[in-house]
């Protein structure tokens, strides 16, 4: 029997987190209809639970799916983050069950450089303070501690997307802009790179933390790291909560030597808006506490939910994998008058000689072939003119080291 793709009605789309809806309107101009939509997080059990039947997950940075829930997870066969971070997602146990992990790296990039530039300007004059005072009645009327950003030094913790976008709005504010980075960078404008973390920690009036969520980052600041920043400089972490060591934070600005921070993530977040935030940074003054909204503007949500959405859509439709943060990366023309295999396998030896082993012995005749490899695995896009049998099919799905294998009609 011929095996064509599974309809399209089939292909469950499992949504998390209220990502937007133009992530919606894009899975609904593909054809996708079958979209299960959750405003929420969920845990690993209600999540298990949930991603039975799903073929795609789509999740913002609350979600963690984790090896559990791959394993748990037998029709998956993408991801998508609606957001930058992909820390949240076992990227080693997706790619070993074949599921491709997407995001948008660069669409919410502005919003958080936009964020830390004002909130250098609102703490360096004080305004989280006075704000409080003039809500309780009283008037703080004093330049006492404020002070222009304009030729205060920033200095930049990583230098990728966010930061380096940091210091080219940092800069035309007139601000001197310096960054440590792990890897050489090109510095923008007149930014200067320094040569370790100590120098730049030593030397900043503002110091801001744009690096990913790695080992190498937990709690890359903590109380040596706050001792050696300037007396009366700010903090300032929009990157991932585990990066700063939020107790010493506190201690180093209840002591006075930190004049001020402002802190959008943090090492545990609440589940949902209902549940209550707890940190030792409540009620301390000149902080300023935001809930993870970095990348929360309109603009950003918007163009992450189509990035994304077309991102899964063209994995769906085309096999395309351009982009993909733990997988093979395979650009793929349109396959019009072509049945088209997707095979994901170990990369081992063997595998691609079993798999060409089974068109010969099936007598199908290989119109193109693809095949991208990283340490771990291996994918193969094969295609053909003449539709794959159930027999061809199930040989492949045989061959020691497949982990999952598709027709696109
Ligand atoms: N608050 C929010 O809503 C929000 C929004 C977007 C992104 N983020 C976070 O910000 C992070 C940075 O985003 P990006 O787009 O700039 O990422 P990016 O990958 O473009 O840049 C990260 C930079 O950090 C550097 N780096 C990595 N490890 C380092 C280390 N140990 N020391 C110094 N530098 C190191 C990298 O070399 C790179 O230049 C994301 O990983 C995400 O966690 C938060
Ligand atoms: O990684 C990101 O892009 C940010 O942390 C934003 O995550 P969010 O979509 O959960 O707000």
């Amino acid at each position: 029997m011929a095996k064509k793709s599974l309809d399209k009605s089939k292909i469950k789309f499992l949504l998390l987190e209220g990502v937007h809806q133009s992530a919606i309107e894009t899975l609904h101009a593909s054809g996708y209809e079958n979209i299960e939509y959750l405003k929420t997080a969920l845990a690993e059990d209600e999540l298990i639970e949930k991603i039975q039947d799903a073929h795609f997950v789509g999740l913002r940075s609350r979600t963690q799916l984790t090896r559990r829930v791959f394993e748990n997870a037998p029709k998956l066969i993408a991801a998508g983050c609606f957001c930058i971070g992909t820390n949240q997602v076992d990227l080693q146990a997706a790619q070993e069950h074949g599921v491709a992990v997407f995001n948008a790296p660069y669409s919410n990039t502005r919003s958080v450089a936009e964020l830390v530039v004002a909130e250098a300007i609102l703490m360096m004059r004080g305004i989280p303070e006075k704000n409080i005072v003039c809500h309780r009645g009283g008037w703080l009327k004093s330049a006492a501690g404020s002070y222009e950003i304009r030729g205060k030094t920033l200095g930049l913790i990583g230098y990728g997307s966010i930061g380096s976008q940091t210091s080219v709005l940092a800069e035309s504010m007139g601000m001197k802009v310096k960054f440590y980075d792990v890897v050489a960078k090109l510095p923008l404008g007149n930014a200067s790179q320094v040569r370790s973390l100590d120098e730049l920690l030593q030397s900043s009036d503002i110091v801001s933390l744009h690096v990913p969520e790695t080992g190498a980052t937990k709690n890359m600041i903590g109380e040596r790291e706050l001792g050696l920043m300037k007396k009366g400089a700010y903090l300032i972490n929009a990157s991932r909560g585990t990066v700063v060591d939020i107790d010493a934070l506190a201690a180093a600005i209840k002591n006075k030597h930190i004049a001020g921070a402002a802190i959008d993530v943090f090492p545990v977040e609440p589940k949902g808006n209902d549940d209550e935030f707890v940190s030792p940074l409540r009620g301390l003054d000149n902080v300023i506490l935001t809930p993870h909204i970095g990348g929360s503007t309109q603009e950003a949500q918007e163009n992450i939910g189509v990035e994304v959405a077309e991102k899964l859509v063209r994995y769906s439709d085309n096999g395309t994998t351009i982009t993909s943060v733990n997988f093979p990366e395979v650009a793929l023309p349109e396959h019009p008058d072509a049945h088209r295999l997707l095979h994901v396998h170990a990369n081992v030896p063997g595998v691609l000689s079993a798999i060409n082993r089974v068109f010969s012995d099936n007598n199908i005749n290989i119109s193109s072939q693809y095949l991208q490899t990283n340490d771990k695995v291996g994918y193969v896009v094969l295609d053909v003119h003449s539709p794959y049998s159930e027999t061809a099919l199930e040989q492949l799905r045989n061959i020691e080291g497949t982990i999952r294998c598709r027709v696109l009609f």
